[in-house]
């Protein structure tokens, strides 16, 4: 479970650009979890991602992951409990690197030891069954540099390495905005079998109001740093992405833009 409890966010504090975009901003994700977060421009989507992850700190309020206190602590130290695929496919893996090396890597994280350790023959075989179960092809192709595949074959690699080490939460950062269609279905095919295979406590935004819609069990709308629509369950499930669209249609109406 991760809490985030009266969290207040300014920008630019001190100066006339001074913005509050979070007061006393509370929000549970229960273990198990799969949230979609949409909202328009601006409302707080990365902000709220970058709280957890670390990259951003708030000027008041706690983050506390499964009974742990967090606040303080490291984006490098929460890497190791919580992952993140981000909307850019070149900022999950290392192009220069085959695919081989970067799951190797990731196979490697937080161990004391070299590359050699994850290349041993038993290893190989274990990486290339990984890759077979995406259904791409990949495990013929794990000596090519992973700059030279496409957009979606990256991200599933990603989505791979990101996942092969334990981890406690999972950040999808419009993870398929950057992806053609098909690829991006897929992609979400593939996301939402990971998620259920490794029962991931996961949160997704997105822009894509079919896959809030289709996906995960709980949908939170942002709008000024406000989460204004959490619904789960059932509720969730009889949302449509008309009513969706009529949420942003009402918002934009009320606040003139
Ligand atoms: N580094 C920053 N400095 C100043 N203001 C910022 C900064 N980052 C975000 N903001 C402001 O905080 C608000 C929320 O931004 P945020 O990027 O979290 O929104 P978002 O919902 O992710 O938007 P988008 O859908 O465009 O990615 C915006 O008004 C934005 O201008």
């Amino acid at each position: 479970m991760i809490e985030l409890q009266h969290i207040d966010k300014y920008y630019n504090i001190g100066t006339v650009n001074e913005v509050c975009l979070f007061k006393d901003f509370n929000l549970t994700i229960h273990d198990g979890d799969f949230i979609s977060v949409i909202g328009s421009n601006g409302s707080g989507k990365t902000s709220l991602l970058n709280l957890i992850c670390g990259s951003l700190g708030a000027e008041a309020g706690k983050i506390i992951l499964n009974g742990e206190d967090i606040t303080r602590q490291k984006e490098y130290v929460r890497q190791r409990k919580i992952g993140r695929v981000y909307q850019d496919p070149a900022m999950g893996t290392c192009p220069s690197m085959t695919i081989l090396e970067n799951m190797s890597l990731a196979d490697n994280k937080g161990k004391p030891f070299g590359l050699g350790f994850g290349t041993n023959r038993k290893r190989v075989s274990y990486y290339r069954e990984l890759l077979s179960q995406l259904g791409l092809g990949l495990e013929d192709m794990m000596g090519s540099k992973v700059g030279s595949l496409s957009g979606g074959q990256r991200q599933a690699i990603a989505l791979l390495m990101i996942t092969m080490t334990p981890i406690e939460f999972l950040i999808l950062d419009e993870h398929t905005a950057a992806l053609d269609p098909k690829t991006a279905e897929l992609i979400m095919k593939l996301t939402d079998k990971v998620v259920r295979e490794k029962k991931l406590t996961t949160i997704m935004v997105t822009h894509n109001l079919r896959y809030a819609v289709e996906y995960g069990n709980r949908l939170i709308m942002m709008h000024q740093g406000e989460a204004i629509v959490d619904k789960a369950g059932e509720d969730k499930d009889n949302l449509d992405v008309d009513d969706l669209l009529d949420r942003f249609n009402q918002i934009s109406i009320e606040t003139g833009n």
